[in-house]
């Protein structure tokens, strides 16, 4: 950056999780205005330094993202400019670099992003810079979808429904980019992996996609594993390589199974806004009495796909394998972690975020409490998932469990079944009566 950069007013667009350029609300709104817009992107140290594995699949599908856009926009004369930092550095440093009338960036509902927003949108304020930021990443904000005393809901069935009467009145309108109002930039190279710590990986971004066949017998097939009858665009809604209201378009017209499972996904936004203590507590408090065993060689064998249960172990392998697990195996595997094995569900949350690329604070935090019975509209905790009759249902013919697990495969299982059930059946009693 040089300090000529003054001489000319314009306005920044920061991304973040809305890594497109078409549909995009607030990038649509910046170059609305008057002035030029520069896109930045800043890989943010905070949350960086806080990842072990330095070939994580997920910063590398955020730099080919953003790669990507980055190209697309030299194509126009323009780019992304991409730094490495804290935000609020990196803010400094702009603000002394340019004539800035406003930053605009779509809004984030995550705690940690509410925090550092609202010390961005202070600093800019005192320095007389308006911070704009937009509705994108979900079609009705935490307050939009309430009861009618104004209070969130916690039970899923009445917020999808209220949340589906509120569709009707609303038109869900897509944004398209006007490429005119850019700010000029020489070409210059995007930073890569490599300077910012990370190595590339084997993930290969694909450009999301909404696929009719998928799309239209979902509600057939996804609890099938071995069928792979679900969409995989979890990573593309975290990241935003996809709109949220292209998906819901695409929903209300052709499925609504599939719809209400982008409901659950703002149904646990909206908990984790409105009750932020999730993050580390269980929803109903009674279930903090429960007395986990916490085995940490059982752990490891869970986490490791050693457990002796196929289903459980294949699912395992699938996630440490490909970042990607399906939902009915999640399900299993979680259950299998808290009731089987008494293993606190913040472990296996933890272990989730580390390896999902779909990862999603809210989703996973809700959906891990909900298996482990102490979420807002949980699963009772006395239904306890059996294994193999989960096999029996949904993976028949083992189609899964073979694409999975090693043709040599004999790990013997590390509890019983029945006894397993019984024990945590007793543990959960006496923690919540
Ligand atoms: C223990 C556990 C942990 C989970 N962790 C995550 C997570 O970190 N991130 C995440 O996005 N989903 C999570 N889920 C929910 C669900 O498993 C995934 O969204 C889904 O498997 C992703 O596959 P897909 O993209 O093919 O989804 P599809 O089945 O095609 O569904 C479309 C989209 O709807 C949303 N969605 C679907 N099911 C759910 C759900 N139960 N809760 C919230 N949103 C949903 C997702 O955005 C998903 O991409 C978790 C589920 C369990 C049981």
């Amino acid at each position: 950056m040089s300090k000529a950069q003054k001489t000319e007013k314009i306005n920044i667009f920061w991304f973040r999780r809305d890594l497109r350029l078409d549909d995009n609300t607030a990038l649509h709104e910046s170059l609305q205005s008057e002035y030029p817009v520069l896109p930045v992107f800043i890989f943010d140290t905070e949350i960086l330094d806080k990842l072990h594995n330095k070939e994580d699949k997920r910063v590398d599908y955020i730099h080919q993202a953003i790669s990507k856009m980055h190209q697309e926009l030299q194509k126009h004369k323009s780019g992304i400019r991409v730094f490495h930092g804290k935000p609020m550095e990196i803010f400094k440093n702009l603000v002394e670099n340019y004539d800035i009338e406003a930053v605009f960036a779509n809004k984030d509902y995550e705690p940690d992003a509410i925090a550092r927003d609202k010390e961005i949108a202070a600093f800019l304020e005192k320095n007389e810079i308006s911070f704009r930021t937009c509705k994108d990443q979900v079609i009705f904000e935490e307050h939009e979808v309430v009861k009618n005393d104004n209070t969130p809901y916690t039970v899923y069935t009445p917020y999808a429904k209220k949340w589906k009467e509120k569709l009707k009145d609303i038109s869900v309108q897509s944004h398209k980019t006007d490429f005119k109002n850019f700010l000029p930039l020489k070409p210059e190279n995007m930073i890569s992996l490599e300077t910012i710590g990370f190595k590339k990986t084997d993930l290969d971004l694909v450009e999301p996609k909404l696929e009719k066949e998928i799309i239209s017998d979902y509600g057939k097939y996804r609890n099938f594993p071995g069928m792979d009858h679900t969409t995989h665009l979890g990573v593309a809604l975290r990241f935003g390589t996809i709109s949220v209201r292209k998906c819901v378009q695409y929903a209300v017209k052709n499925n609504e199974t599939w719809l209400n499972e982008l409901i659950w996904r703002e149904f646990f936004m909206q908990i984790l806004f409105h009750f932020p203590q999730v993050v580390k507590h269980c929803f109903k408090k009674k279930y903090e009495n429960i007395e986990w065993r916490n085995n940490e060689k059982e752990f490891k064998a869970w986490c490791e796909g050693k457990t002796g249960y196929p289903i459980v172990d294949a699912g395992m392998k699938q996630l440490n394998e490909t970042g990607f697990m399906h939902n009915r195996v999640r399900m299993i595997t979680a259950s299998f972690l808290t009731k089987h094995l008494l293993i606190d569900w913040r472990w296996g949350e933890a272990y989730f975020a580390e390896k999902l690329l779909d990862y999603e604070l809210s989703s996973n935090n809700g959906n891990w409490q909900w298996v482990a019975g102490c979420g807002c509209d949980a699963s009772p905790y006395f239904r306890v998932f059996n294994p193999e009759e989960q096999v029996k249902k949904f993976d028949k013919d083992h189609k899964y469990i073979r694409e999975w697990i090693p043709e040599d495969y004999n790990e013997k299982p590390i509890v019983e079944h029945k006894e397993a059930r019984e024990r945590a059946l007793k543990v959960y009693k006496k923690a919540v009566s």
